[in-house]
């Protein structure tokens, strides 16, 4: 379980982040919205233990974050810069699992198998750059899933990748989710995505960033991109979330 109580954020006199009090519960896939610059960075920085607020607190399982709990595994946006250009994929994937003590042999079969998991069985011997952009955002997926943590955290993951690759990497966060019972925590700006994988969508109001309203998905967990979207549910959530992040008050 996450909590995350009176939570702010200041960068010197600029004031980010305020009063934020979120649950999040074991098991449970909760998505973030907002504009941009809202604080959704600084948010996950906080939770991840990268940065420490300025005001309140965040305890995971009972233990107060300071610095990154072993139990957290973190997916940036960013994958050119998350993976080590001289290190095969596969040498990437296992590098953090060497803080969870294992053996190399242990550590290139976890590898291995993550690799498998997000399709890339046959890239374990190649280098992060003579791959895809696609590509190399799977490995840092890969990465974060061979550590097998309890608690992943997603920042804007698939911001970067084609939209197919996109959807295919959403439906394998789901199926992810699913298999190991992870609790998730994935920020996006985009509003489908947000209610497409999110049993609770969390949306932010900036300037500071704030909660603005936490919405139920009362969609059926197993989720398809052509069916779910096209359900009414879907369609109305994605309506309310949008206009909550526009801060565009709902029709009567
Ligand atoms: N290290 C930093 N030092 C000073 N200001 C920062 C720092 N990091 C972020 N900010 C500022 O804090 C505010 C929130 O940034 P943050 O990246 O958390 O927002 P975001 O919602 O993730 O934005 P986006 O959706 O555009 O990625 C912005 O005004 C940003 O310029």
């Amino acid at each position: 379980m996450l909590e995350i109580s009176g939570l702010g954020h200041s960068y010197g006199a600029s004031r980010v982040l305020q009063g934020m009090d979120l649950r999040v519960a074991e098991g449970e896939l909760v998505t973030i919205v907002g504009p941009s610059g809202c604080g959704k960075s600084t948010l996950l920085r906080c939770v991840a233990g990268l940065i420490a607020p300025t005001e309140g607190e965040v305890v995971l399982n009972g233990t107060p974050i300071h610095g990154v709990p072993d139990e957290l595994a973190v997916v940036f946006q960013d994958y050119s810069r998350s993976l080590l250009p001289w290190l095969t994929v596969r040498d990437n994937v296992a590098l953090p699992l060497r803080r969870r003590g294992a053996g190399r042999a242990e550590r290139r079969a976890q590898a291995t198998k993550a690799l498998e998991s997000v399709g890339l069985a046959d890239a374990g011997g190649k280098y992060p750059w003579e791959l895809s952009g696609g590509m190399q955002q799977r490995v840092s997926i890969a990465r974060a899933l061979a550590y097998r943590p309890s608690f992943l955290l997603m920042d804007e993951p698939f911001g970067s990748v084609d939209a197919q690759t996109r959807e295919d990497l959403e439906d394998l966060v789901l199926q992810v989710h699913r298999a190991e019972g992870m609790t998730i925590l994935l920020v996006t700006h985009d509003i489908d995505e947000s209610v497409y994988l999110g049993d609770r969508v969390v949306v932010l109001a900036r300037n500071p960033g704030r909660i603005r309203s936490e919405l139920p998905v009362t969609l059926p967990p197993v989720r398809d991109q052509i069916g779910t979207r096209a359900e009414p549910e879907f369609v109305r959530l994605r309506a309310e979330v949008g206009r909550l992040v526009r801060g565009v008050a709902t029709p009567a």
